[in-house]
């Protein structure tokens, strides 16, 4: 059984995929925090920008097969003829809890690539076409490879320097958006974040800026 908190189309808006038609398929549930405000200072991702309780959001619900699943997600991509690959875009909450190669290999079937964005503690299926890492905090990775490693920033316990050295193919620095954070004492405003994480990339050339288009643009 897989639980989705909520499907759609949109555009990827983050990382080296940006701007690329995308259905995104967002899981319920994570393994570093409950997804509820009160636990949120105590849990070991504290300021994820995300609602993943649940299965109550638009194509949102309970798959009992990975067809199901594959089918729902088929339905959200546009039906006219195009030369576009079909993509999904596995997130969440934490995607890895609930994707496996069974969800994978259907979605191959019908014609999909397969992106998946995680915390990067918890081992991937094999056949992932787009892996794009994030760390968080203190919390081990337990993925060292992939296509994109994409850390939020700053954060005073994950540093840039701690990544550089792993196999991925981008490197991306992405501006922490603490505008859903309630409990963050907003000492620093957002000017001064994206300024921060502007001069890093210009410091440290291995690293881009990743920005979080759909929140400039106004889309999903
Ligand atoms: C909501 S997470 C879900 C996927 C997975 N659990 C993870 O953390 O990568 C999707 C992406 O949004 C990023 N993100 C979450 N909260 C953010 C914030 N407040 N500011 C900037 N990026 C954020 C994450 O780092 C991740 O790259
Ligand atoms: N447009 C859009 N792009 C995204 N890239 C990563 C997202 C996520 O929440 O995982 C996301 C999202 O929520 N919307
Ligand atoms: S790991 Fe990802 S989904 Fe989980 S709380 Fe952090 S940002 Fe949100
Ligand atoms: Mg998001």
């Amino acid at each position: 059984m897989y639980h989705v908190k909520e499907a759609f189309y949109t555009l990827q808006g983050e990382g080296a995929q940006a701007g690329r038609a995308s259905v995104f398929c967002r899981f319920t549930g994570c393994n570093l925090w409950s997804g509820r405000e009160a636990d949120r200072p105590n849990a070991k991702c504290t300021f994820c920008d995300t609602d993943f309780i649940g299965t109550d959001g638009v194509n949102g619900g309970r798959f009992e097969t990975a067809m199901a699943l594959a089918l729902h997600i088929k339905a959200l991509w546009p039906r006219e003829v195009s030369q576009a690959v079909p993509y999904v875009v596995f997130t969440g909450g934490e995607p890895l809890l609930q994707l496996d190669s069974a969800l994978i290999a259907t979605l191959h079937s019908e014609g999909f690539e397969v992106a998946v964005e995680t915390n990067g503690t918890m081992p991937a299926p094999a056949g992932i076409d787009w892996l794009c890492v994030s760390p968080k905090g203190r919390n081990p990775l337990a993925i060292t490879q992939g296509d994109e490693l994409k850390l939020v920033y700053p954060q005073a316990d994950a540093l840039p320097e701690q990544f550089t050295h792993l196999a991925f193919k981008h490197f991306f620095l992405q501006p922490i958006d603490l505008s859903a954070v309630a409990h963050a004492q907003i000492a620093t405003d957002r000017a001064d974040i994206v300024k921060a994480t502007t001069a890093y990339c210009m410091a440290n050339p291995q690293w881009r800026l990743s920005l979080q288009t759909h929140k400039i643009a106004g889309f999903e």
